[in-house]
């Protein structure tokens, strides 16, 4: 049963989905929309490693997983991705790393339910791709050789078969990765700014089923 009337009503929740491979640029991405449109961020694995660091019943699970590379069931982390929207009281949300695959995909159809408005697919060679997590010293334990070679496999095997999935809807808007952070949020902020002029702009166009002089035939003479 979906959740979706969990979320004030009448209110129009926004949501993207962020996908690229490990080191893309999802992040980086995702806090420059932040600063510029005021969505609020929600890193899947961050999400993930909070569970981990604060000891939860799923903790040591949730550690192995991500050692290994290997993703988390997917009801755990839609959970805590609803959680996460509920409590921002915001209703512009990116959803970074997330879905990773087709089970990610349906249970968040079926436990959050509401259709992202677009997927911002960063793509970046695999080459660049493990120099930059190499390089990355953010101290994670899942940046070691082994892991990414694992995590890799799991975004070529899982995530692009995701990816395309939403372009045959063509909610799909790619952005090339390997450009320096700036020049790819100069394409990510164009993508961004035709989105929400969009929906302005629907928003503007509300039908009303009577014009204004109908509103006679309703006052009692
Ligand atoms: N366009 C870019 N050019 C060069 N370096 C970049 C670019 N974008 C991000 N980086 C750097 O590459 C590393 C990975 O970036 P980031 O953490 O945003 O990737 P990610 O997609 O979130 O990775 P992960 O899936 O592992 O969380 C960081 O050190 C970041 O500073
Ligand atoms: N939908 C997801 C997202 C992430 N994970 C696990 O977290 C790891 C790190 O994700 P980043 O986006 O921060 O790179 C990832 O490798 C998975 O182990 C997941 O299970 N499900
Ligand atoms: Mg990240």
């Amino acid at each position: 049963m979906s959740q979706a009337g969990a979320f004030p009503p009448g209110k129009k929740i926004t949501v993207v989905f962020v996908i690229g491979g490990p080191g893309s640029g999802k992040g980086t991405q995702c806090s420059k929309i932040v600063r510029h449109f005021g969505f609020t961020h929600l890193s899947a694995g961050d999400l993930l490693r909070q569970q981990v660091q604060s000891d939860t019943e799923h903790g040591a699970m949730i550690k192995n997983l991500m050692h290994e590379g290997k993703l988390v069931p997917s009801d755990i982390i839609v959970r805590l991705l609803l959680t996460a929207m509920l409590q921002s009281g915001n209703d512009r949300f990116l959803v970074d790393g997330f879905p990773r695959n087709e089970e990610n995909r349906r249970a968040y159809e079926s436990i959050i339910g509401i259709e992202p408005e677009l997927v911002l697919f960063i793509d970046c060679p695999r080459e660049e791709l493990e120099r930059r997590i190499l390089h990355r010293d953010q101290g994670r334990d899942d940046d070691n050789v082994d892991t990414i070679r694992k995590r890799f496999q799991v975004f070529h095997d899982s995530t692009l078969p995701v990816v395309l999935y939403y372009d045959r809807m063509g909610k799909v808007r790619r952005v090339d990765g390997a450009k320096s952070a700036d020049a790819v949020f100069e394409d990510v902020k164009a993508i961004f700014t035709q989105l929400l002029t969009t929906q302005v702009h629907s928003l503007t166009h509300i039908y009303l089923p009577f014009s204004p002089i109908d509103c006679s035939v309703l006052i009692k003479p």
